[in-house]
């Protein structure tokens, strides 16, 4: 990366509490570099500075299993450091707490700078190298400890130490290998990782665009023309992926980040995984607005065509700047995901329609190929052709194969070197394989390679596996296209090995300076080989008896012997499946993950914290006999499923104490395990948060258990039945806004700080005080702080809507953070009233005409996100005239001091975009904290008042 300015940071977000969150099994490549923190009890200001020296050569060691690596792990002689600053910490609590101030790695020292994003794994900060020549951003991941108290040593008689959540450890190891693999335009690359003690660092390339959300919540829709420039971006960066046997799975319009040149770059490989064309995966993840109906139903897949589902949903909202199903109700929309019916406004065209219908098909087998939507007329309009993949030339295999590059396999846990080599060459030797390079051959082109292609057999295969492949026609369902052996190519996803690889060699030749590079600059070649080199556990069951099997996350099994996680999917079984093909034994023993990592510290809180804490102790997750899931795997290793809980933020509303075992389900319901996210109209209706990624065991809690079927009515009677004063007998009570966003990343971890209020009486809060920040609405300034309400009703708070601040100050961070994301507000009693509309076409707005509440203070400005060729030039494609709409004429009311619009048009009549919402400070009863309550007012536009409150509680770093 080269070196940049110093980039105007538009948010920063709260990531003060640790995130924690409960992720899944998974085996991948497991990362280069381990920094030495200081243990528990070591002061960070006295460290031998000797503990952050870099020892070249220690991670490519280990490799001779999961638990050599975290051996290493403990070493003080590991290849990264964070160095911190701060004060004497004596826990390692408090030293993860402590601000770091650097980080090195073999890329060099780099000085962490201010938080630029958070999500449910960490946060992500701006790093400088320490001589000024780059920037990246830093993806920071705390190593999460387990303590499992109750599973009992037999030796000691004591709990086991704590250890860290291997599921989390290899769901990380596996973005950041697979990551650093890629080398696509459009896919944000891996610079470097660095692993410490309580930490993953990913260091990334620094995206300075903005994130398109942003973008399209604050301005709504894009015109075709520039929708189909990303849209083209996104099925480029999806091929590459889908042909290198890469399935992204958390595609979603959050993941989409913006470059400085106005280029879209796909992030957040978290949930991705391998696939093979032959065999399906199991592990329902990703966001629900953006998923795929299949996996609603628990029904497997192969992998792409879930990914081309939530390409369409998102090239949906970005002509229509709307999700295209949403629902307050969580049934509801889950059944409005299932039936698919689209709503496709008046306003698009018919090209555009076509290709979202096309992609928004239910029936997966139906459902087109990204190879038909490459070529759809629409993605191609004004365009030569099909966008390319940036997919290198590859010729054929043909053996003896590079056992420089089967070493460098060994971290994607295939198995050693030794039995890569053999079961890539079975596969490279084989007739099945041999026949599908001959079709290929004899399809192809005889041409000589261009100058920037490798030569290779005279063909070009390139070309022959380019989006215009005649093979894949528009009429190929997925199923014919990945499901059929007489279909598959043998330089695309034909297997797993196959493509990790290819995808290897080309990073080692990368690295080498044999071929051009895309974005990033290379890693260090002996980096590309500790990170392939790392293997990850294996489950014990697949190296004894080649049963692979593995169980959702539950109760512990009360074995000392268990030493991979608790997994939370049977993803192993996935790709299991998925390799069968490439004939490969299973996974061998000696891959097994430690089970007595380093002990830390006690955890210091805060008094508050603490409070929270002690409130919180029923909230434990209940325990759940946890159904296993088996498969076969007489013939290959398994690439793990990555499992996760991703979640930014929910409304949780209040249940009951005392509760029967209905509304203990209830209460169950709303807050399990590692989510908020209720599966009932109530729940559902007050969540906040940005697109929630999941993972399959969130999918089972969320979308698929039976208790997901409870209706409104029950849930209504089963808060009824707890004596809850949260529903709509009392009128006055703010019962349906009751609920407390959170970030979802952080629910597991806070199930344990919930709050669960006495009921106590309302009464005024006599607090005082203007905020310095709060002179716009002066007028009613003392509305929100001298009038804040108790929490009167049985409560679940969080950390993360909750703050000691005084209700003035917390009043003026509001104000300050609505003006910046440029949502109209008044103040009420206790609050705010919020209207938020994106910014389309104010310039043609001449006279506000439509009431409005006198009070009502315009935002200053409107944060502009840095879009290049966004929007404002002048589409040569015929964009339906502006009418005065409903939404039109709500919107007149907005101002924009910059009177800026980058996007365009209008949606139609009576298609508001506006969201409506309130917000509400109130007093947490006995605790001398205030919190936040969000409460939408719009019927409509679930998403965009998720993603606006989300924006606005990360933004307010409560
Ligand atoms: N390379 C980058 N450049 C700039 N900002 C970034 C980059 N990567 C991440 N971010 C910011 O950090 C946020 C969180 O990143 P990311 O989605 O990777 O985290 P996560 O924990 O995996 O999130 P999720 O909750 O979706 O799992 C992003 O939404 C974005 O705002």
């Amino acid at each position: 990366m080269s070196a940049q300015s110093p980039v105007v940071v538009q948010r920063q977000q709260s990531t003060r509490r640790t995130h924690s969150r409960q992720s899944s099994t998974s085996r991948a490549p497991v990362i280069v570099r381990q920094g030495p923190d200081s243990g528990p009890g070591q002061a960070i200001a006295t460290r031998d500075p000797d503990n952050t020296r870099l020892v070249p050569g220690a991670a490519s060691e280990r490799s001779g299993g999961h638990s050599r690596q975290h051996s290493a792990a403990e070493s003080t002689n590991g290849h990264g450091s964070e160095h911190q600053s701060g004060h004497h910490h004596s826990s390692s609590q408090s030293q993860s707490r402590a601000r770091k101030t650097s980080i090195r790695g073999e890329t060099g020292t780099w000085i962490l700078g201010k938080t630029i994003g958070a999500g449910s794994m960490g946060k992500v900060k701006l790093a400088r190298k320490a001589d000024g020549s780059e920037q990246v951003a830093v993806k920071i991941v705390p190593r999460q400890l387990i303590h499992d108290r109750e599973r009992i040593d037999p030796n000691t008689g004591q709990p086991y130490p704590p250890r860290h959540d291997e599921s989390k450890e290899i769901r990380t190891a596996r973005e950041a290998a697979i990551v650093t693999l890629l080398d696509h335009p459009y896919i944000c690359g891996m610079r470097d990782v660095v692993k410490s003690n309580h930490h993953w660092y990913m260091l990334c390339e620094f995206v300075n665009g903005g994130q398109m959300l942003d973008y399209i919540i604050s301005h709504g829709r894009l015109k075709e023309k520039q929708a189909r420039k990303f849209a083209r971006q996104i099925a480029s960066a999806l091929d590459y992926c889908h042909r290198n046997s890469i399935v992204h799975r958390d595609l979603k319009i959050e993941n989409i980040l913006i470059s400085k040149t106005g280029d879209i770059k796909i992030i957040d490989f978290g949930l991705s995984n391998l696939y093979a064309p032959m065999s399906h995966l199991k592990t329902f993840c990703g966001s629900l607005y953006f998923a795929a109906p299949e996996l609603l139903q628990a029904k497997q897949y192969i992998g792409p065509e879930v990914d081309v589902w939530s390409f369409g949903i998102v090239l949906y909202v970005l002509v229509c700047g709307k999700v295209p199903f949403d629902d307050q109700s969580m049934p509801a929309l889950h059944a409005k995901i299932k039936k698919g019916v689209v709503d496709y406004p008046a306003w698009l065209s018919a090209d555009c329609k076509h290709i979202l219908s096309r992609m928004l098909v239910t029936d997966p087998k139906q459902r087109a190929t990204l190879a038909e939507i490459l070529q759809h007329p629409w993605l191609n309009k004004g365009y030569s052709g099909p966008p390319d993949n940036y997919l290198p030339q590859r010729e054929p295999l043909t053996t003896p194969l590079d056992p420089e590059v089967v070493e460098g396999m060994t971290g994607f846990d295939f198995g050693s070197a030794e039995s890569i080599m053999q079961r890539l060459t079975r596969v490279v030797e084989s007739e099945e394989y041999q026949r599908a390079v001959r079709n290929s051959m004899k399809d192809a082109p005889l041409m000589s390679p261009g100058p920037d292609k490798k030569k290779g057999f005279g063909f070009d295969f390139y070309k022959r596996r380019s989006s215009t492949n005649s093979r894949d026609t528009l009429t190929n369902p997925s199923s014919e296209a990945l499901g059929s052996s007489a279909t598959l190519d043998p330089f695309n996803a034909y297997n797993p090995l196959l493509s990790i690889y290819y995808l290897v060699r080309e990073k080692q030749a990368r690295d080498r300076g044999q071929v051009a590079t895309g974005s990033m600059p290379p890693l260090p070649a002996s980096d590309v080989d500790k990170l392939m080199r790392i293997p990850i556990p294996a489950p014990p069951e697949a190296a004894h008896t080649g049963v692979t099997s593995y169980e959702l996350s539950g109760e512990p099994k009360p074995s000392v012997n268990r030493t991979r996680p608790r997994a939370r999917t049977h993803g192993d079984d996935e790709v299991s499946e998925a390799i069968k093909k490439a004939n490969l034994p299973p996974t061998p023993s000696s891959a097994l993950p430690p089970t007595t990592p380093k002990l830390d510290a006690p955890k210091k809180e805060s008094a508050a914290t603490s409070l929270l804490r002690r409130f919180s102790t029923r909230k434990h997750a209940k325990p759940a006999t946890s159904p296993s899931f088996s498969v076969k795997d007489t013939l290959e290793p398994t690439i793990p499923e990555s499992h996760s809980t991703r979640k930014s933020l929910s409304v949780r509303r209040a249940p009951a104490a005392g509760p029967s075992p209905a509304v203990q389900k209830a209460k169950d319901f709303l807050t399990p395990p590692s989510t908020s996210d209720g599966g009932n109209n109530s729940s559902w209706s007050s969540k906040l948060g940005r697109s929630t990624s999941v993972s399959e065991n969130e999918w089972r809690k969320r979308y698929l258990d039976p208790i997901l079927e409870w209706s409104d009515a029950a849930f209504r009677n089963a808060m009824k039945e707890g004596g809850s004063t949260m529903s709509s007998r009392n009128p006055t009570s703010r019962t349906k806004s009751v609920g407390h966003a959170r970030r979802d990343s952080e629910q597991l971890h806070r199930r344990s700080r919930v709050i669960e209020t006495a009921s106590v009486r309302e009464q005024p809060t006599p607090e005082r005080g203007v905020s310095p920040g709060g002179s716009e609405g002066a007028n009613t300034e003392t509305l929100a702080s001298d009038y804040v309400k108790p929490v009167y009703l049985k409560g679940l708070f969080s950390v993360a809507t909750t703050s000691t601040k005084p209700a003035s100050a917390i009043r003026a961070d509001i104000i300050r953070v609505l003006k910046q994301l440029g949502v109209q507000y008044k103040e009420i009693r206790g609050g705010f009233s919020c209207a938020h509309s994106p910014s389309i076409d104010l310039k043609s707005v001449q006279e506000p005409s439509a009431p409005e509440p006198t009070n009502m203070v315009t935002p200053s400005h409107r944060r502009r996100l840095s879009f290049v060729g966004g929007g404002k030039s002048k589409d040569s494609e015929a964009e339906p005239r502006k009418s005065m709409s409903t939404r039109r004429r709500a919107e007149q009311s907005y101002s924009n001091s910059d009177g800026s619009s980058d996007s365009v048009g209008e949606n139609g009549p009576g298609d508001s975009l506006v969201v409506q919402f309130e917000i509400h400070i109130v007093k947490v009863p006995l605790l001398s904290i205030h919190g936040i309550q969000f409460k939408s007012v719009s019927k409509n536009n679930t998403w965009q008042y998720k993603s606006l409150a989300s924006k606005i509680l990360s933004e307010l770093k409560l």
